[in-house]
């Protein structure tokens, strides 16, 4: 027992350490709402600062003088960081956000190796041997400083976030900025007092861990891992949870160290434990109001162009033959390129960001190289077992993906990677350790590949694979995974309610990426005659995610430019091979990271987008120097589109912009009988802790009638919506949907049988067009889609129903345009085309008229009641204008506190006294209730 808490006390002092790198996240998120994956590099750049000078009494100063310098720099760092860069990216988006943060990441480090180099350096405790006693074990002198600084640290943000007027400014930036902006506050004094408590803590932290662990570059980078994950669990904000989670990891670890457990799972399981805490808080689909609207960055139409790819292919075999040196600087790049495309389809398509490419990739080498060297399979099998292998972890790593997503799966999917570095890569039992694993040399069709011999072959064979996988994540693009991936990147909720499940594109996205990364690494792993498995550690993912949002995360090109610039790569090659520039591959990697940070500043969209559009605006001039004729052919009014990344037109489909000869009717819903009852609910009761939002509503739609919901604000109207439709996780009661109990199913599963519905604050797919939102509700939902879009994509067509939404809701000539650029009336339109396209037997509209105005409100009306009229739909209409209710409904429900207050004919119903107190109170007796144009 006294030995156990002799380790728990030596463990405090690590656990103290992470909680002081979390607290300065804390602080800097709180203060500027950036997730800082820089922290851990800042405290080590400091850190070497302070070794510098101390160098364990060496060094010119004593330790007192030499820590508060090291502590100054790491202040001097985060102020510097929050004025040049941080403070230009308020309205970035949050991938944006994250990678800035990790270029500064990569140009500290960079910076570190090139002046200190990587070797380890040690110190002696800071404040002597002296110890204290504490129940009967000891505590050094530097855990219990760790400690004390730890909670005094702790104490004094409490109180400046609690007490003082900055810390209450900084609140408010943080829970409304538009706010906070409209009353005059500014975020400099908030955003620079936060950074620079958050440089002096991870300064802090990282000099008072350098006994403990060491000084390297990497070690005290690294810290940021496990402090983000203790901030994670205090939800960025909470200070005490976040102290308390450092300090247990601390122990955790320390615990484990008594029992000698492997040290890979020592670094693994604590962070394991609080991945499973934080998947299992999260949540299948974000809650109302959730989805913030955030600019994400520009995608590709996915056009695959014969000349452009046929150039580029014959450039990289030219170059791959012409040399050896150049042979393997082809063979970096198209592994490289794997890469990056691996994270194209996850983060550029789907929008989840994972760091975590390189874990996959060495994964997939390892399996591989075990093919080779223990089952002595050909070349071929051996890609394929280390592409199938990445494929399985990637699932395994996706998995959190389902229920946490933003820069909370960044910081998983970095947790992740680490443990797969620790327990696999890096166990010399598994993997040969720094020996590595000999490989068979490759051969295909009887020619001898070994890239040691002949890296001009092997390069060759690599361009081959990367340009069928890029042609393969182009065809994604253009197919209904691309779609799926796209419309659960713009909005979940939006993605479910047409009935993509968005748990199985995430996972689609990650399985695919996985099997891209599985065979850039299973190509590596032929690459020398022996194996090693050391070089793929998180820092490569880091600077692939980097490198990728830098050359355009959403653009095949822009994973060929980041290919291209990469570390050994083409570029790199030139510099320092034909620029006879050798000592400038640390350089290199420096500027690498202020590219970075510069890029997000001034280009996050990525380099390609804008040399497409320089290439556009060269075009443009020298279009207007041409004759009249030959400008003409030049003008294809497809091109800007294509190269801007918009939506190009979908596959041949009758012209639903031609004249209508006869009046447009919406084709009737097949296998629903008029009148019969399609949707029944009894006793719905959703509550939100103490709230009950719905108590016991029973209802029943049919066929061809429209059934309206009034109620003040809050009475419950849109919980009931969401409660039927499988958007409110604690909805209890039956509901039966053609007589199928679908209590149970998921929002997704509910959509495809048919319940169709709109949001009060609509749910579309901003970033993609009109066409393509209407097209998510048509796509087939088999996961054969996933496969099948690689090689033969489905770029879809509009049925009968969505042309004559189109034409009814007059959206002919926005069919082409990004949602996000039309008005909010026409993006109304363009939800309930949307909703109509899919031919639903049930249709939920939850206030579709709000913002209309009068002529808008009398179509819309019209067109509710052309949903029960002629496409034979089960109608509920949530909705505050009478007007549009009374002309509209056959029955009304008046809902109050969640409970039915009356029901009936709305007639009958909107006259009641009960429901004009309730409700309709605010009209004069001399205002009528208008007679409803048909029962
Ligand atoms: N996610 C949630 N967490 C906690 N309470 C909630 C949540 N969603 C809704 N509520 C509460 O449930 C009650 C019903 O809200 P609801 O939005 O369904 O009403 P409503 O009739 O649709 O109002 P409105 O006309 O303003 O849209 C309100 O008291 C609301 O504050």
């Amino acid at each position: 027992m006294s030995e156990l808490w002799q380790f728990a006390l030596v463990g405090l002092a690590g656990g103290g350490a992470y909680a002081l790198v979390a607290l300065g996240i804390v602080a800097v998120y709180r203060g500027s709402g950036i997730l800082n994956f820089s922290q851990g590099a800042i405290g080590m750049a400091a850190s070497y600062v302070f070794w510098d000078l101390y160098k364990e009494g060496d060094g010119s100063l004593p330790v007192v003088p030499a820590v508060v310098i090291g502590v100054l720099v790491g202040t001097a760092l985060g102020v510097a960081f929050y004025l040049l860069v941080v403070r230009f990216l308020h309205s970035s988006s949050e991938m944006a956000k994250v990678v800035a943060t990790l270029g500064f990441m990569l140009l500290l480090q960079s910076a570190a190796v090139k002046i200190y180099g990587t070797q380890p350096h040690l110190l002696k405790p800071l404040f002597g041997d002296g110890k204290v006693t504490v129940f009967g074990a000891f505590m050094t002198y530097d855990t219990l400083a760790i400690l004390l600084i730890t909670i005094a640290l702790g104490i004094g943000l409490t109180l400046l976030f609690r007490r003082t007027r900055l810390g209450m400014r900084a609140t408010a930036l943080w829970e409304n900025p538009q706010a906070a902006a409209a009353i005059g506050v500014s975020p400099l004094p908030t955003g620079i007092t936060t950074w620079a408590l958050g440089g002096a803590m991870a300064a802090f932290g990282g000099i008072l861990l350098i006994p403990i662990t060491g000084l390297t570059p990497s070690t005290l980078t690294l810290l940021v891992i496990p402090a983000m994950a203790a901030a994670l669990v205090g939800r960025f904000t909470g200070i005490w949870p976040t102290i308390g989670v450092g300090l247990a990891l601390g122990v955790a670890e320390s615990l484990m160290r008594k029992y000698e457990i492997n040290s890979g799972v020592i670094s693994s399981v604590p962070f394991a434990v609080i991945i499973v805490v934080v998947v299992l808080g999260g949540t299948a689909l974000p809650g109302r109001g959730e989805v913030l609207l955030r600019r994400l960055p520009r995608v590709s139409a996915g056009r695959v162009k014969p000349v452009s790819l046929v150039v580029a292919a014959v450039v990289g075999l030219v170059i791959a033959g012409s040399s050896p040196t150049w042979g393997s600087a082809m063979i970096n790049t198209t592994v490289f390129g794997l890469l990056a495309l691996s994270v194209l389809v996850v983060t550029g398509y789907a929008g989840q960001i994972s760091v975590a490419c390189a874990a996959l990739a060495g994964f997939g080498s390892f399996v591989a190289a075990r093919a080779s060297s223990d089952l002595h399979l050909p070349f071929l099998l051996c890609l394929l077992a280390g592409t199938l292998a990445a494929v399985l972890l990637g699932l395994l790593i996706g998995g959190p993906a389902v229920r946490v997503r933003g820069v909370n799966l960044a910081i998983i999917t970095l947790g992740l990677s680490l443990a797969v570095e620790n327990l696999i890569l890096l166990q010399p039992s598994m993997t040969g350790g720094s020996d590595g694993m000999v490989v068979e040399s490759p051969t295909l069709l009887g020619l001898d590949l070994n890239p040691s011999a002949y890296p001009s072959r092997y390069a060759v064979v690599c361009v081959v694979v990367l340009a069928i996988a890029a042609v393969a994540v182009l065809n994604v693009r253009r197919g209904e995974s691309g779609r799926r991936y796209l419309a659960v990147r713009a909005n979940e909720r939006g993605a479910a309610s047409v009935g993509v499940s968005v748990a199985g594109a995430k996972l689609g996205a990650f399985a695919t990426s996985a099997a891209l990364a599985g065979l850039a690494g299973a190509l590596s792993a032929f690459r020398f005659t022996i194996a090693d498995f050391t070089g793929y550690g998180v820092f490569n993912s880091i600077t692939t995610l980097a490198f990728t949002v830098v050359g355009g995360v959403g653009f095949v090109a822009g994973a060929v430019f980041a290919a291209v610039t990469s570390q050994g790569g083409l570029f790199a090659n030139f510099v320092s091979n034909v620029l006879d520039l050798t000592t400038i591959d640390a350089w290199l990697a420096i500027f690498s990271g202020l590219f970075v940070m510069d890029m997000m500043i001034r280009m996050p969209d990525g380099v390609i987008l804008h040399m497409s559009s320089l290439k556009d605006r060269t075009g443009r001039l020298l279009a207007s120097a041409l004759p009249v004729g030959a400008r003409a052919r030049r003008d294809r009014p497809d091109t800007a589109r294509a190269e801007s990344g918009r939506a190009e037109p979908a596959a041949a489909e009758p012209d639903a912009s031609k004249p209508a000869e006869a009046p447009v009717t919406l084709p009737h819903v097949s296998g629903v009988e008029p009148g019969s009852t399609v949707l029944a609910a009894r006793d719905v009761r959703v509550t939100y802790g103490g709230i009950v939002a719905v108590k016991d509503v029973s209802l029943e739609l049919a066929a061809g009638k429209v059934v309206g919901v009034v109620g003040p604000n809050g009475a419950g109207k849109t919980t009931l919506l969401d409660a039927l439709t499988g958007f409110a996780p604690s909805a209890l009661g039956a509901i039966e949907l053609r007589g199928r109990d679908v209590g149970r199913l998921k929002a997704h599963a509910r959509a495809r049988l048919g319940m169709g519905r709109t949001f009060q604050n609509l749910e579309l797919f901003d970033d993609l067009s009109v066409r393509e939102n209407i097209l998510t509700g048509l796509d087939g939902r088999g996961r054969a889609a996933y496969l099948r879009d690689l090689v033969r994509p489905r770029r879809g067509t509009l049925n009968e129903a969505a042309r004559a939404a189109v034409v009814l809701l007059d959206l002919e000539r926005d069919l082409d345009t990004v949602v996000a650029d039309l008005p909010q009336g026409r993006r109304r339109m363009v939800a309930i085309a949307r909703l109509v396209a899919q031919q639903p037997a049930v249709v939920l509209l939850d206030e579709p008229a709000a913002g209309l105005n009068g002529a808008e409100r009398r179509t819309a009306g019209e067109l509710f009641r052309a949903l029960a009229d002629q496409l034979g739909a089960a109608v509920l209409l949530v909705e505050h204008n009478i007007d549009v209710v009374a002309a509209t409904c056959d029955h009304v429900i008046v809902l109050h506190n969640g409970e039915v207050l009356s029901s009936g004919p709305p007639a009958e119903v909107l006259r009641e006294q009960a429901v004009r107190d309730a409700y309709l109170g605010r009209l004069t007796p001399a205002e009528q209730v208008p007679e409803p144009e048909r029962h």
